[in-house]
C-alpha cells in the first residue's frame, strides 16, 4: 500500500470513463468523442442526454421518442408540489430546497423499489429526476414571488418549457436556444466534485435518488457549481462600488481573497465553456444596446490572466448570460443541477455497470498511545 498523499485527490486516477474527455493543457471537452463546441452549436440538451445515457447520439424517432417519454415525466407528485410550497414559503435557500424536493421525488417514483442493479430501472428514474428537476426549480421560483406555479408544457423542448415555467409565458426563439446550450454545456465534466460524490454514493449501491441528492448538495458549495451566482454577486457589488472592476478585483486579491469564476483543477487555459458563454454573454449585451456585464467580465478576464495566470472556468460568463435573460440570480446554481443531473445519471449508470466500493483512505495524524482517564479525572 502506498503512503503517498494526494491531497484533493489531484491527478488520481480511480475509474474508466466513456463519457466526458477533457484536456486542460489545451481546453478541450468533448462528451462521447463529439467536442463541446460541435454540441454546442448543434445539439439540443435532450440529444445530448440521449448521447450521455445510450452512447450514441439518436435517430429522428429515438429522439421524438425520448423527448415526449421526457415530457411526460416533467410533473410533479402532490406531496412534492406541497414541499416546494413549504419550502419557498419558509425562504429556503435554493439549492437547499432542491436537495430536499430531488429527495424527496423517490417517493412516487413507480421504480422505487428496484433492485440497485436493475439497468433499466435506473436509467427510467435518471430520466424521471432530471425531467422533474426544471419543475422544481422554477415552482420554488415562483412561489417565493408570491406567485402560482405554471404547469409544465409537453410540447415545449427542455429548455423553452423551463423558461415557460419560469416566467409563465414562452421564451423568444432566442432565450431558448441560448438557455438550451447553456444546459448542453453544462451536461458533463467528468469526475468533477459533485458527480464523484454521485458516483460514491451509487458505489455503496445506494439508489439513484440518493446519488443525485448527494451530488445536488455537493454542487452548491462556492469552490464548485456556487461560483456562478457569486460571479455575479460580485459583478453586482464591483458596480453598486463605481470602482473600476480592475481595482475592485485588485483590492479583493489584496484581501486575500478569491475572485469566483476562476481557476479551474483540469484546466491550464481558458474553460473551452467559458468561451461560448462569453459569446453568447456579449451577444446578450449588444442585442439590449448596454454590453456593461459582458465589458466588466471581459476586463476582469484580462487582469487576472496578465496578473495572476489565472482563467475564467464555465460559472465566468454563465453569469452574466443568466443575468442578461432576466434569471434570478440564487437560482444559478440550481440551473447548474438541472442540467448536470444528466451527467450525474450518465456516471451512476456507469458506476452500476461495473461497481466496485469507492473507499479510499487518509493517513493517521492523530495521537496515539493514549491511555484511558476516568471522567471524574479529566
Ligand atoms: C463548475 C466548477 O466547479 S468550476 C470552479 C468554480 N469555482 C470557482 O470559480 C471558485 C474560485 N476558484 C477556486 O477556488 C479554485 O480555482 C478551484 C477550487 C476551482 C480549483 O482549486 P485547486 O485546483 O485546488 O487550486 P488551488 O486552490 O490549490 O489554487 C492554486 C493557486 O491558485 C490560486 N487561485 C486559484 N483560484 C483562484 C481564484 N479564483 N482567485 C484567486 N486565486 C486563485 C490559489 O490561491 C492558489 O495559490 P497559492 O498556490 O499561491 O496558494
Ligand atoms: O470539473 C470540475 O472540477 C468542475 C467543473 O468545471 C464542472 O463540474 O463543470
Amino acid at each position: 500500500m502506498s503512503d503517498e498523499l494526494k491531497k484533493g485527490l489531484e491527478g488520481v486516477l480511480v475509474a474508466e470513463s466513456s463519457l466526458s474527455y477533457i484536456d486542460g493543457d489545451v481546453g478541450k471537452l468533448v462528451y462521447r468523442g463529439y467536442t463541446i463546441e460541435d454540441l454546442a452549436a448543434n445539439a439540443t440538451y435532450e440529444e445530448v442526454l440521449y448521447l450521455l445515457w445510450h452512447g450514441e447520439l439518436p435517430t429522428r424517432e429515438e429522439l421524438d421518442a425520448f423527448r415526449t417519454d421526457m415530457a411526460e415525466e416533467r410533473a410533479l407528485s402532490a406531496e412534492t408540489q406541497e414541499l416546494v410550497r413549504s419550502l419557498a414559503e419558509a425562504d429556503e435557500e435554493p439549492m437547499a430546497a432542491l436537495r430536499t424536493a430531488t429527495s424527496s421525488l423517490s417517493a412516487a417514483d413507480p421504480d422505487a423499489d428496484a433492485d440497485p442493479t436493475d439497468e433499466a430501472a435506473n436509467l427510467a428514474k435518471g430520466k424521471r429526476i432530471t425531467a422533474k428537476l426544471p419543475t422544481v426549480v422554477a415552482a420554488f421560483t415562483r412561489i417565493r414571488n408570491g406567485e402560482d406555479p405554471v404547469e409544465p408544457r409537453e410540447d415545449l423542448d427542455h429548455a423553452a418549457n423551463f423558461l415557460y415555467m419560469l416566467n409563465g409565458e414562452e421564451p423568444t426563439e432566442v432565450a431558448a436556444d441560448v438557455f438550451d446550450q447553456a444546459l448542453v454545456l453544462h451536461a458533463d465534466h467528468g469526475l468533477n466534485a459533485s458527480t464523484f460524490s454521485a458516483m460514491v454514493t451509487a458505489s455503496t449501491l445506494a439508489d439513484v435518488h440518493s446519488a443525485v441528492t448527494s451530488a445536488v448538495g455537493t454542487l452548491s458549495g462556492s469552490l464548485h457549481g456556487g461560483a456562478n451566482a457569486n460571479v455575479m454577486r460580485m459583478l453586482e457589488e464591483v458596480d453598486a462600488s463605481g470602482k473600476d472592476p480592475v481595482q475592485w478585483v485588485e483590492d479583493a486579491l489584496d484581501n486575500g481573497e478569491r475572485v469566483a469564476g476562476f481557476g479551474h483543477r483540469v484546466y491550464n487555459v481558458k474553460d473551452p465553456r467559458a468561451k461560448i458563454l462569453g459569446e453568447q454573454s456579449e451577444e446578450l449585451g449588444e442585442a439590449a444596446g448596454d454590453k456593461k456585464w459582458y465589458e466588466m467580465s471581459a476586463a476582469i478576464e484580462n487582469y487576472m490572466k496578465e496578473e495572476k495566470g489565472l482563467a475564467p472556468n464555465v460559472d465566468f460568463y454563465s453569469a452574466t448570460t443568466y443575468y442578461q435573460m432576466g434569471i434570478p440570480v440564487d437560482i444559478y446554481t440550481p440551473i447548474f443541477a438541472m442540467s448536470r443531473a444528466g451527467g450525474w445519471v450518465a456516471h451512476v449508470l456507469e458506476q452500476y455497470e461495473d461497481n466496485r466500493l469507492i473507499r479510499p483512505r487518509a493517513r493517521y495524524a492523530g495521537a496515539k498511545d493514549q491511555s484511558w482517564t476516568p471522567i471524574d479525572e479529566r
